[in-house]
């Protein structure tokens, strides 16, 4: 099939992962319920985004959450990339990405790999590497629609990345993220959007929605961007449901029209 439906789940995070559960689990049923066949979650949907919580909150891969987001793909009989989570293992702590199959598999699990390292005067300061560990590999997900990349929020940053996965057969681009309001207003919308313009692939950025009164001030603005650099589904700072219809036919003509990937000169950069 060369068109499906994609929902972004941009939610609000909870000190409590039941609740979270139960929010992920309406929105998840809500947007299969209207024809989503690929849904995803924000960046630490289950954890509050902090330093202080993220070894607490962190969970192995045989854990309650994995065991969760599987069932929910199976029963919603969608492709599910779930967000992220902190994820432990062997005594470190990763920002991981899960994605499962219709019947709930694991096809494809993505530590984020640059870590959210920075400090804005006056804006924000963030040491992820404080207390989470940097992953090493790229992660692109086999789908009955084609290749689907994953990668995580500050990932974004690192146009080498995304090349290499546009390279690698990637189709569309799956971001669980969570800008801030020092970096979203300045970089979120044209770092999506060029994302999507020099790979010429659709571009999905799943943010939390904001919450003032949280230990982290989410950005929100959830987005999709299409292969021609345009936005075709964009969203405020509430919680809500963001669709978007990727076209691979379109994505096709686009790249035969403005032939970029085969215009590259590798050979001399
Ligand atoms: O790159 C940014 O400005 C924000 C990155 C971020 O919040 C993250 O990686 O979690």
């Amino acid at each position: 099939m060369r068109m499906f439906k994609l929902a972004l789940c941009q939610i609000k995070g909870s000190f409590d992962k039941k609740e979270s559960m139960a929010t992920v689990t309406r929105y998840v049923e809500t947007a299969a319920e209207n024809g989503a066949q690929v849904i995803s979650l924000p960046e630490m949907w289950n954890c509050p985004y902090s330093n202080d919580y993220f070894r607490e909150y962190a969970e192995a891969e045989d854990g309650p959450t994995v065991k969760f987001l599987s069932d929910l793909a199976a029963k919603n009989d969608i492709y599910l990339i779930g967000g992220s989570i902190p994820e432990l293992d062997g005594g470190k702590v990763y920002n991981t990405s899960f994605s499962f199959d219709r019947s709930g598999q694991i096809i494809g699990k993505h530590r984020k790999v640059h870590l959210f390292d920075i400090d804005v005067k006056g804006g924000i300061r963030f040491m992820e590497s404080d207390t989470l560990t940097a992953g090493k590999d790229m992660t692109i997900l086999d789908t009955e629609f084609g290749k689907i990349g994953v990668a995580i929020c500050y990932d974004v940053r690192f146009p080498e990345w995304f090349r290499k996965m546009a390279l690698a057969g990637a189709k569309l681009i799956v971001l669980p993220a969570a800008f801030n309001m020092t970096t979203g207003p300045a970089h979120w919308d044209i770092t999506m959007r060029v994302r999507a313009l020099d790979n010429q692939v659709y571009f999905a950025a799943n943010s939390p929605a904001r919450d003032e009164n949280g230990p982290y001030v989410a950005y929100g603005n959830s987005c999709i961007a299409s292969p021609w650099g345009d936005f075709i589904a964009h969203a405020d700072e509430k919680e809500s449901i963001l669709y978007g219809d990727i076209d691979l036919d379109y994505e096709d003509s686009v790249r035969e029209q403005l032939p970029l990937l085969k215009h590259r000169r590798p050979e001399l950069y």
